[in-house]
């Protein structure tokens, strides 16, 4: 089945759902990649403009692969001013005693957690040395275990037949749940969204909502920050901050719950409940909350628990192998972008979409599960060949006009590769910093 038959055939069907309207591809362009990856890309995008549409009563939608292929990618362009950096000093792939292991520590804690299992500082030069005495599958259990983010690469056939890998592969792309039959239906100009994501593939797909009306709020814990990805992922929304360890701010985030018509989040699959809010839960503070979530290593499984980032799932899942024996290298090579993220963004997306289509037609709420393995899963089934592509050379008619003002300064960015009618993408709030908004729901 091509991508786009596998993405229609998982999408909740109902025949109460008139027919989803058509996509048109227009404009060029090939990643580098052994992977059919730039397929993959416009995929993913085609199906959410195309629930877009359907949900605006729009007769068709376009998707621009070039763009789709550069949003993909970071998209924001300063003027007279630089991003942060993506990675921290020690994030990366090192040789291991038998092979490859990718150590993920941006966040300081997950930091923290590599290095008190490696005991060195922060040194690249050292973390290497030590790096190199270890296995890849024992310093990888370490690191997990100390609540870090760590992958081994591992060859598709091994993952193929890990009981993670068969358990992903078991499950379904969506995973949907029917929760209430009696909603009433809600506009898309102006659906509350609450959004628990962090990092890439949540926050795209919340970003894409924002701009096309939703009034996007984005929680964060006190200690959170990703420098390096907020002014690509805040766009059109607002960033507010709780700590659910603390009385005063569960009942502010309860009572967010209560106003929510969507929550989007990207915690481990229990760590919600960890912290009070299971489905039951959530269920009792908002019958009719339609829930899409994302996690890393899938819904079952042994490491359904498992911290996890895009670059991680590529080397655990056979990508990054399977790119180094194609391309004839000797190092770990990864996809030319982090399409899991940015796929899984587009799919939860799509599944939001559907969702509140599904709940105007019919009264039905539901909730859906995806992760970036099983996303993975659907991009290996396109199969490998070799090489292929080129990255896409940036022109100044691949910039938006639009100036946004953000607090960092003046930027611009590439334009957004789906139109739906004749309506483009706005959204209503630059890019910011986290927790610089109240939580609370506009009135
Ligand atoms: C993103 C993460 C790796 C972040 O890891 P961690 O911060 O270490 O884990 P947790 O989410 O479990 O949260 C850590 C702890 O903080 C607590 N916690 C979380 N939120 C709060 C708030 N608001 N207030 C107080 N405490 C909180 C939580 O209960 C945990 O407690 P303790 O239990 O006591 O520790 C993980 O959440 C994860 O794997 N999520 C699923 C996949 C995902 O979204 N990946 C990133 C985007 S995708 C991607 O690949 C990419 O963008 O790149």
């Amino acid at each position: 089945m091509t991508f786009a038959e596998q993405i229609n055939a998982a999408l909740f069907a109902d025949p109460a759902l008139p027919e989803t309207p058509p996509v048109a591809v227009t404009g060029t362009g090939e990643l580098p990649s052994c992977f059919a990856t730039s397929d993959f890309a416009v995929a993913t995008v085609s199906a959410a403009a195309g629930e877009l549409a359907a949900l605006r009563g729009d007769d068709a939608a376009s998707v621009n692969r070039r763009h789709a292929l550069m949003w993909f990618d970071m998209t924001l362009r300063p003027q007279g001013w630089t991003l942060p950096n993506l990675w921290d000093p020690i994030a990366g792939d090192y040789a291991t005693a038998d092979g490859w292991i990718r150590l993920h520590t941006n966040a300081p804690h997950h930091c923290a957690a590599a290095l008190s299992v490696l005991g060195c500082d922060l040194d690249r030069a050292a973390v290497a040395k030590i790096v190199a005495n270890w296995t890849a599958e024992d310093l990888e259990t370490a690191v997990v275990a100390a609540k870090g983010c760590a992958a081994a690469m591992r060859p598709a056939e091994d993952w193929a037949h890990h009981p993670q890998g068969k358990a992903v592969a078991a499950e379904p792309l969506m995973d949907w749940t029917v929760t209430a039959t009696d909603a009433a239906p809600v506009a898309l100009h102006g659906v509350k969204i609450l959004d628990l994501t962090r990092v890439l593939a949540g926050p795209v797909a919340t970003r894409l909502l924002a701009g096309f009306g939703a009034d996007v709020l984005r929680i964060d814990p006190p200690s959170w920050d990703e420098p390096g990805v907020v002014p690509e992922v805040t766009l059109g929304k607002r960033c507010a901050g709780l700590d659910l360890t603390q009385p005063d701010d569960r009942a502010t985030f309860e009572a967010l719950v209560r106003g929510a018509d969507v929550m989007v989040h990207g915690y481990r699959r229990d760590a919600l409940a960890g912290m009070g809010y299971n489905r039951d839960a959530l269920r009792r503070l908002n019958p009719h909350l339609i829930d899409v979530s994302l996690n890393a290593y899938g819904n079952t499984g042994p490491w359904a628990n498992r911290r996890g980032f895009d670059s991680l799932v590529q080397m655990s899942s056979g990508i990054a192998h399977t790119g180094m024996i194609t391309a004839g290298a000797n190092t770990p090579r990864p996809l030319p972008v982090q399409a899991l993220d940015h796929g899984t963004g587009y799919l939860i997306a799509a599944c939001v979409l559907r969702a509140l289509r599904l709940r105007g037609a019919t009264g039905t709420c539901t909730s859906a599960r995806l992760s970036l393995a099983r996303v993975a899963h659907l991009l290996a089934s396109g199969g490998t060949r070799p090489y292929a592509g080129e990255a896409l050379e940036e022109t100044a008619q691949d910039l938006s006009p639009t100036i946004e003002t953000t607090v960092w300064g003046t930027a611009q960015r590439i334009h957004f590769p789906i139109v739906t009618g004749v309506t483009q993408a706005h959204w209503p709030h630059p890019a910011g910093p986290l927790r610089r908004h109240r939580a609370t729901w506009a009135p």
